[in-house]
Order: C-alpha cells, then sequence, then structure tokens
C-alpha cells in the first residue's frame, strides 16, 4: 500500500487544505491520504480552536472522499507529537511500501529543524505545496501546484465564507456568534 500523509494544525481547515488533498489524490500515486491535525505544532506555543473540534470539522470536510482518512493519534497524545514519531505510528500500522508526506512551501524553510529529520526523510518523501507568497527553493520535492491565497489566520481574523469549505460553513458561523472567531 502507498499512502500520503498530511499533517497540519488545521486551526481551522480551509479551501486550500481540501484543494491540496485533491490534488494529492489525482497527482500522487496512493491508495490513501491520511490527514493528521496536530494536538500543537512543535514550533507554536498555542493553539486556538480544541483538537477536538478541529478533529470533528476535518472529519465533516472530507466525508465524501472515500480514500481520505483522519487520524486522531496526535489529538489523543495530548501534548506536542513529532512528525517522526507520527510517521513511525503509521509505519507501523499499515506497513506501507511508500509514504509521501505533504507539506506547504511555507514550511521549506524551517524543514532542516525538524526532529530527526534526517532519518524522517529516510522514511519518507516529502511533497511540497505551492504557497502564495513563499518562494522557498523547491526543485528538490515533488509539487503539488496550489495558488489560493488563504491562512487559517486569515480565517481567524476574519471568516470570509469564500474561503471555508462548505461542509462546515455552518460551524464556522456558529463560532462567529458565540464570538470564538470574528
Ligand atoms: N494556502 C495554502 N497554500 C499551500 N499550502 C498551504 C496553504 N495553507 C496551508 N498550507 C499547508 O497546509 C499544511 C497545514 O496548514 P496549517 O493548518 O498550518 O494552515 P495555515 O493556513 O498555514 O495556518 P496558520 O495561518 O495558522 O499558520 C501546512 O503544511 C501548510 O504549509
Ligand atoms: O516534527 C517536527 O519537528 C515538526 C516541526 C514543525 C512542524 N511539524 C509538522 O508540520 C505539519 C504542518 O504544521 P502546521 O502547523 O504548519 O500546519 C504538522 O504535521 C506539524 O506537526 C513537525
Amino acid at each position: 500500500m502507498k499512502i500520503a500523509i498530511f499533517g497540519g494544525s488545521f486551526d481551522p481547515v480551509h479551501i486550500a487544505h481540501e484543494t491540496i488533498v485533491e490534488v494529492a489524490l489525482k497527482n500522487l500515486d496512493i491508495d490513501k491520504l491520511i490527514v493528521v491535525p496536530t494536538y500543537l505544532n512543535p514550533f507554536k506555543t498555542s493553539f486556538y480552536l480544541e483538537p477536538k473540534f478541529r478533529f470533528e470539522l476535518l472529519k465533516k470536510v472530507f466525508l465524501p472522499y472515500p480514500n481520505v482518512e483522519i487520524c486522531d493519534y496526535e489529538i489523543k497524545n495530548d501534548k506536542v507529537s513529532y512528525t517522526y514519531e507520527t510517521v513511525s505510528y503509521i509505519k507501523s500500522l499499515y506497513k506501507p511500501s511508500k509514504v509521501y508526506f505533504i507539506i506547504g512551501e511555507d514550511n521549506v524553510r524551517n524543514l532542516h529543524k525538524w526532529y530527526k529529520i534526517e532519518e524522517l526523510k529516510r522514511e519518507v518523501e516529502f511533497v511540497v505545496a505551492t504557497r502564495v507568497g513563499f518562494n522557498q527553493n523547491i526543485e528538490d520535492f515533488k509539487i503539488l501546484d496550489i495558488n489560493i491565497d488563504i491562512s487559517s489566520t486569515n480565517l481567524r481574523e476574519q471568516i470570509d465564507l469564500k474561503f471555508v469549505p462548505k461542509a462546515i460553513q455552518e460551524d464556522i458561523l456558529n463560532l462567529q456568534k458565540g464570538r470564538k472567531i470574528e
């Protein structure tokens, strides 16, 4: 089995994430794509939406995709998880013959600082989703061509429903009513 892992904070999930998954399913030779929400990214100090809620939003968004699974491994750890550990766990579960790990172009800059990065590079092939405004040297990577100028930060600051997947628009509007999001 060949798999791709797409890890992220998804705080909250937006349409660029959904598009990355669609393009990956189309362009990578994979049987399954596993989305792994973080409890907390090792380089970040806090999250905004509760991990369980970010997980539920991802479930709703990717329900129509039969080959997409949302993995609660990091959330259940209830603490910072390193990608190297998550990949080891997923590998022990599925014994895949090939593992891709998808990151956005913004994450290329600090990739060399990831925990056990040299070992991790031997375990996975990194795939980079291009990101508007980030011009990293990505010629050594497999590329997913994404051209959507949105971030979770933008959405937390100001909701614009055109960047929110249809399946969760109501949940996001409810957050706005409760003033959890502006
Ligand atoms: N618009 C985008 N284009 C390409 N890649 C993206 C885009 N948005 C997110 N990604 C990538 O998807 C993964 C998960 O993203 P993440 O949940 O951190 O969203 P984000 O929009 O970058 O959030 P934040 O604004 O909170 O940093 C990361 O590897 C990130 O680089
Ligand atoms: O393992 C690490 O050292 C490491 C350091 C920074 C980020 N990551 C992972 O990179 C992925 C993208 O994170 P984010 O917050 O940009 O969505 C997510 O799966 C993080 O756990 C992993």
